[in-house]
């Protein structure tokens, strides 16, 4: 038994969902279909996820929505109308969208319910189309599905009750197509995983039901060793291990969401990453152990929006509590961190721009300055993250000179190395503006 999730550009448009069905239909094991809302066609089309958002945003500051409603109607509308399936799909899906603009449901749970709209009204457009291809196909909701998340909108985690309700699916009939995205909690209220979760439901199915194989369908042939975005034609990697695949992920890689590789890797499932335009070709597997064959360094994942704060004081080193106090001072203006490196009068914070905010910094600043007395202490933008990754990399010899050498030959100062204690990955903080140059120099010391 597999679980097959389609993301957003498998579902784009009707031409897609003809290649969904074909896939379906290839292989009865693939009873669990996951889907997507409707992605992007082309580079500058926007997802229905986002029309949702604006919707969202304008019924929220009292502005008229209602051409938002007829550009997101027109899109899927396009899609039912080449598929041929029946019109009561959009009837419902119009409904939708009304009911939920006019519940009690207020801010953020109204956003999540206009958000879960995009992957429902796929779920339901999907099923049917399967069903006139002549598979017995049935929508099913996440609520009756069993997927039990946490109270945190646009944030949700799954609870582990969701797995033994899962399991009772196996006994459904057909091909079951579950909207991706979203869970209910325990007293009933719909709540979105973070964006990109999708792949977090297909790996929750997965991991309930027991699958032998989560199949999660993208466009391109395979994970490549860096962004095909910024590298053409970079290696494929054919096989990676749950660890590599979430420092990756988390990192930059946004083929598959990081949170989505723990379902599955606690229940053991195998993840293939496959290309719904050719899904003939092998992909990527996610497994458990490192394959001795493969390399050891298998990626370079990099991101940027990310700022410093740097804050210096003689003898750091003897102030016990130092680090604990400025890190406290973070958690309780609600800001988290993603490294902390240190050296014995200083320490840096690197921290996700989209944590901070004129007034969490202005505050984060006077309270360090009061509360920790420092010499000097700034905020610097404009950072970039690379990540060099591979599992077993800190046993072998070389991996941080190598990359250091790249760097250097590139003339790229490096701001920061961040090793700690992982071993699966080394970080390297650059000015954002050689982010490309790095990623290229990197690539060409590992891959070349
Ligand atoms: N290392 C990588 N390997 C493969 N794809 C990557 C990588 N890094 C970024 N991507 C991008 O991820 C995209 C697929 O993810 P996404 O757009 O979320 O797909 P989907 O619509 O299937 O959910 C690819 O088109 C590719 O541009
Ligand atoms: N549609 C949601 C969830 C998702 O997983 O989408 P995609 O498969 O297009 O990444 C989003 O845009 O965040």
């Amino acid at each position: 038994m597999k679980v097959a999730k389609f993301g957003g550009s498998s579902v784009a448009s009707s031409e897609q969902i003809k290649k969904v069905g074909s896939i379906i239909a290839d292989d009865p094991d693939r009873k669990f279909v996951v889907v997507s809302a409707p992605g992007k066609r082309f580079s500058d089309d926007v997802k229905i996820t986002d029309l949702l958002i604006e919707l969202d945003e304008l019924a929220g500051e009292s502005k008229d929505y209602q051409y938002k409603i007829t550009e997101i109607m027109k899109r899927f509308s396009e899609i039912v109308e080449e598929l041929k399936v029946s019109k009561t799909v959009l009837d419902d899906i119009e409904n939708t969208i009304y009911s939920t603009l006019n519940s009690e449901w207020t801010g953020q749970m109204k956003t999540d319910g206009l958000k879960s709209i995009g992957e429902d009204s796929s779920a339901k457009i999907v099923s049917e189309y399967l069903k006139t291809q002549g598979l017995n196909a049935q929508y099913l909701n996440p609520k009756d599905a069993g997927i039990i998340v946490s109270n945190e909108p646009g944030n949700a985690q799954v609870l582990q009750e969701s797995y033994a309700k899962l399991y009772n699916m196996r006994e459904k009939d057909g091909v079951c197509v579950i909207p991706g995205f979203f869970g209910y909690t325990n007293d009933s209220q719909l709540m979105t995983f973070p964006r990109g979760g999708s792949d977090i439901t297909g790996s929750i199915v997965a991991a309930g039901v027991r699958a032998d194989l989560y199949e999660n369908f993208t466009d391109v042939d395979s994970v490549y060793v860096v962004d095909p975005r910024v590298i053409e034609n970079p290696e494929e990697v054919t096989k990676l291990t749950y660890k590599e695949m979430r420092e990756l992920s988390y990192s930059g890689f946004g083929v598959f969401h990081d949170e989505a590789l723990m379902p599955a890797f606690q229940a053991e499932i195998p993840v293939c990453i496959k290309n719904t335009n050719n899904p003939a070709n092998s992909g990527t597997m996610i497994v458990s152990e490192k394959d001795p064959k493969t390399r050891c360094v298998v990626g370079i994942a990099a991101d940027t929006g990310f700022s410093n704060l740097y804050v210096s004081k003689y003898l750091m080193n003897r102030e016990l509590g130092f680090g604990r106090r400025l890190l406290q001072i973070l958690e309780e203006e609600g800001i988290s961190f993603e490294h902390a490196p240190s050296g014995i009068d200083n320490m840096s914070v690197i921290i996700r721009d989209n944590q901070l905010n004129a007034e969490k910094e202005l505050n984060v600043i006077n309270r360090i300055k009061s509360e920790l007395k420092p010499e000097t202490i700034s905020i610097d933008y404009g950072f970039a993250m690379i990540m060099v990754v591979g599992e077993g990399m800190m046993n072998a010899v070389g991996i941080a000179e190598k990359s250091t050498a790249a760097f250097a030959e590139a003339n790229i100062s490096i701001e920061m190395i961040n090793q700690g204690s992982s071993e699966v990955s080394v970080m390297f903080g650059i000015r954002k503006d050689k982010l490309n140059l790095a990623i290229k120099a990197l690539y060409n010391k590992f891959f070349q």
